[in-house]
């Protein structure tokens, strides 16, 4: 199977003016193959959400490689971006703060094809056909974000994410917000739209118990560093940094 993305030593340091500078994500390397589901566990402040914004290039890499189909990303800038977006999209933690308060989540899920230069009758077709896809009814195009529900409002934010038609989609603590029943509505959805699209997925998250259903692979952060990766089975049954056990009981004990 080929590879999609290739993570090789990537690293983030951030300076800021009169501070020391700080190693948020410390050489992380890992690979995604098509239609797989890498899962990134860690404490708070263990360096998932920097990593995440380095794969989707919204922000920089100090140091390390990272190649999608075999094309080094890296470095690229401004309008180079376009086809990594394209490619790569992120749905975050706070659905309803993702959306533009004063324009409706029709609006918010067809941007990107109007920056396409997709007609408006057929943006508006698609953005129905996105929502439906997403459990959600072509009236929803019409609310504002505060108008849904936690849940309905993630769901449309992961029908604003296909829109591109991308081929990998990372959830950074996408279901977090959410009260159990609804995140695993969410889950199911995640799940269902895998199966669907052949899409590959990065699914950060801080409960294992989650990462265990969903993830083929899961890679375990601690101080931006990855302490121990595998199968989330051996991970959780055996794991062998003291750091994951913490983890693994904060869950399951
Ligand atoms: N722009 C920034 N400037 C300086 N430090 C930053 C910046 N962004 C993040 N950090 C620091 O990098 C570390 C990792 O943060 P990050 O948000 O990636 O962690 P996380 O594992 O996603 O945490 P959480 O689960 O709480 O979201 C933290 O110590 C954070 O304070």
């Amino acid at each position: 199977m080929s590879t999609l993305l290739e993570a090789e030593h990537l690293t983030k340091i951030f300076t800021q003016r009169g501070k020391e500078s700080f190693k948020a994500v410390d050489d992380v390397s890992f690979t995604l193959k098509p239609g797989e589901t890498l899962g990134i566990v860690g404490e708070s402040g263990s360096g998932k959400s920097t990593l995440a914004k380095m794969i989707t290039r919204l922000t920089d890499i100090t140091e390390g490689t990272l190649k999608f189909e075999g094309k080094d990303i890296t470095r690229l800038k401004h309008n180079q971006l376009k086809d990594v977006y394209g490619n790569i999209q992120m749905v975050f933690q706070n659905p309803v703060g993702s959306f533009d308060p004063r324009r409706t989540l029709g609006d918010g899920i067809g941007e990107s094809l109007r920056n396409r230069g997709m007609k408006k009758a057929d943006i508006e077709k698609r953005v129905a056909e996105l929502l439906e896809q997403c459990g959600l009814s072509s009236e929803f195009a019409k609310r504002y974000p505060h108008e849904v529900s936690g849940g309905q409002c993630q769901r449309a934010a992961i029908a604003r994410a296909l829109a591109v038609e991308p081929k990998v989609l990372i959830c950074d603590e996408a279901t977090s917000a959410l009260d159990v029943t609804i995140q695993k509505q969410i889950m199911e959805l995640l799940e269902e739209l895998k199966e669907k699209h052949g899409l590959s997925f990065i699914f950060i998250c801080h409960n294992l118990a989650l990462v265990q259903m969903f993830c083929d692979r899961v890679l375990v952060l601690y101080e931006g560093k990855v302490v121990e990766s595998g199968l989330p089975d051996d991970i959780i049954n055996e794991p062998k940094q003291a750091y994951t056990r913490k983890l693994v009981d904060a869950v399951f004990l």
